[in-house]
Parts: C-alpha cells; structure tokens; sequence
C-alpha cells in the first residue's frame, strides 16, 4: 500500500482569525494564489473565504485546490448538546458540500485561547469528571452525526483548552470510541504545551486521521512561558513558525507517517505575523523544507 499524502496550507498565515487584525489587509484571492503558487494542493476554511459551496469551489478549482477540513469550536461542557449539534450539522454540510473528509473539532468551552490577557500556562482549563463525560459523550454523538454523510470528526488538542497534554489526549482516547472519535495532530500545540509528538504520533497513529505541521521558535515559546503572556500575545510575539524555521525535527515524524502508510491531509499551518514574517515566503519555505525530508525519507 502507497502512501497518499496530500500536503495543504492554513491561511491563518495570511489572515488569522483568532486575531483579525493580524493580516487585515491580505485578501482571500492573494492567499489561495499564494498557496497554490507554493505549490500546495489543499487549504482550511478562513474567515474571507466564501461560504457558499459553489463559489468556493470555482475559486479553489481553478488554482488547484481542494478543501483539506475546517475547524469546529464546540461548547459541549457549556452549552445545551442540541444546540452544539444543530451548529455542527450546519458546519458538516458545507464541509460535505466542499469534498472534505474530515471535520476538526476543538473544545472551547472554558478555553483561555481567545482570552487576550490571561497566562497561557497559569490558567488553562482542567475537566472536572463531569465536564469529562458530558465533553466526550457529545463528541460520540458529533462522531455520529460525522459518520451519516462518511466523514470523521478529528479533534485539535490545542493550548489553552482542556485537551492540552499528553495525559488529557491519553484520556480523551480511552474514554471515547475510535469509531467515532478521531485525532488531529498538530506537531505546534504539543511542542509549544512540552509533549514530545513522536510519542503521541507512535501511541495513537491509528487513531490520527488529520495532521497540521506547525514548528516552534524555542526562544519565544519559553518567553511566553516565563512572562506568563496569554496564547494570542504568544502568537504575536512569533511563538509559531513554519516547518523547517524552529526546533522541531519534522524528519523523523514524516518518516514514521509515510512507513506507516500515513493517508490524508498534512497541513501547513503557522500563525505568525503576515507583516513580519511573509505568509508567501514563509509557506514556500515550509514546502520546499517538506518535500526535502520527502525526498531524503525515501533513500534512506
Ligand atoms: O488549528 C488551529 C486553528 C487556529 O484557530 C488555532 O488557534 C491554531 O493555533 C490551530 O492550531
Ligand atoms: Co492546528
């Protein structure tokens, strides 16, 4: 069996949404060029990007580009699960419409990531056993809903929410079924939180069915830390960067996944600011870093 990589592009490096006024002034068609120009072949969902299916289509086919997945904020501890549901099926059917597999979820009930002032490591959410069940109860249910048009839901652990660490992934994969629950691997989130990713990646490979590639200046990351600076002021501070630009060493991490027959989406996904570091550039820079270790993988 072949590997069927397919290498994707976030445009929260043109434009992020968590922080608009990071790369206000990139448009929606500057960004899906430049992906395509870098040579990607997919993209995630921004907040410039259409959202009638047959308009995104013709502006994404025409530049050869497919929709990878986009992302789901759930408020399962939060809020009635109708609700999340209703909201879901609503976000299923556009990714449905657009060709996707996979739709990422990500838990934002409690989460300090939008929360400008508040410390990152200080004051992320810990699960009471309740939140635990009612949390991994209503992602079954959206694994459910995923499942009636053929998709999987793939959940983003991510810093500031809480499914952050390696103990908290370990217990949101034992307490869910893999039938319904998938898992996003995000190589940035487990790096920047002090988790080593070959561990995660070997542990629950046959449960990973998304990938986003993101990498870490280790001098910021650890600023951010000992300032007790939010994620968003982290983010703005240059905390993330692109594959082959931090401290990450992505070569044995793509050779586990391609041994491993690794099929789906790679996303390169690194939110910094446009107008220091150029999304362009810095997108060209991680495909040509990407295809690099490819090559190197193959002789080996
Ligand atoms: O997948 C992601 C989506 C973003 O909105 C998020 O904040 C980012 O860090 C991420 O990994
Ligand atoms: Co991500």
């Amino acid at each position: 069996m072949g590997n069927q990589i397919k290498l994707g592009c976030a445009p929260i490096a043109w434009t992020n949404d968590d922080m608009p006024e990071l790369g206000r002034n990139n448009s929606f068609e500057q960004c899906i060029s430049e992906m395509a120009l870098a040579g990607y072949t997919g993209t995630e969902i921004g907040n410039k990007y259409p959202r009638d299916p047959e308009v995104l289509k013709h502006y994404l086919d025409i530049r050869g580009l497919e929709v990878a997945s986009a992302w789901f904020s759930s408020f399962l501890t939060t809020q009635p699960l109708e609700e999340v549901k209703a909201d879901f099926i609503e976000h299923r059917d556009f990714l449905y419409a657009m060709g996707a597999e996979v739709i990422v979820v990500s838990e934002q009930g409690s989460s300090i990531q939008g929360q400008v002032d508040t410390p990152l490591f200080a004051e992320k959410p810990v699960f009471n056993e309740k939140e635990w069940k009612r949390f991994t109860d209503g992602l079954e249910a959206l694994g459910e809903l995923a499942a009636e048009k053929g998709m999987s839901i793939v959940y983003h652990h991510h810093m500031g929410t809480g499914v952050q660490t390696t103990e908290e992934i370990d217990q949101l994969m034992s307490s869910t079924d893999p039938d319904k629950v998938s898992l996003l691997f995000d190589t940035g989130h487990l790096v920047f939180s002090g988790e080593d990713p070959l561990e995660i990646l070997e542990k629950y490979f046959d449960r990973i069915k998304h990938v986003h590639f993101k990498d870490i200046r280790r001098n910021i990351a650890a600023a951010v830390r000992r300032e007790q600076d939010s994620f968003l002021t982290g983010v703005k501070k240059g905390a993330f960067t692109v594959p082959g630009d931090g401290m990450i060493d992505f070569a044995p991490i793509m050779n586990y996944l391609t041994r491993h027959h690794y099929s789906g989406w790679i996303v390169v996904e690194a939110e910094q600011d446009p107008d220091v570091c150029n999304a362009f550039e810095y997108a060209l820079k991680a495909k040509r870093y990407i295809d690099e270790i490819l090559q190197k993988g193959k002789v080996r």
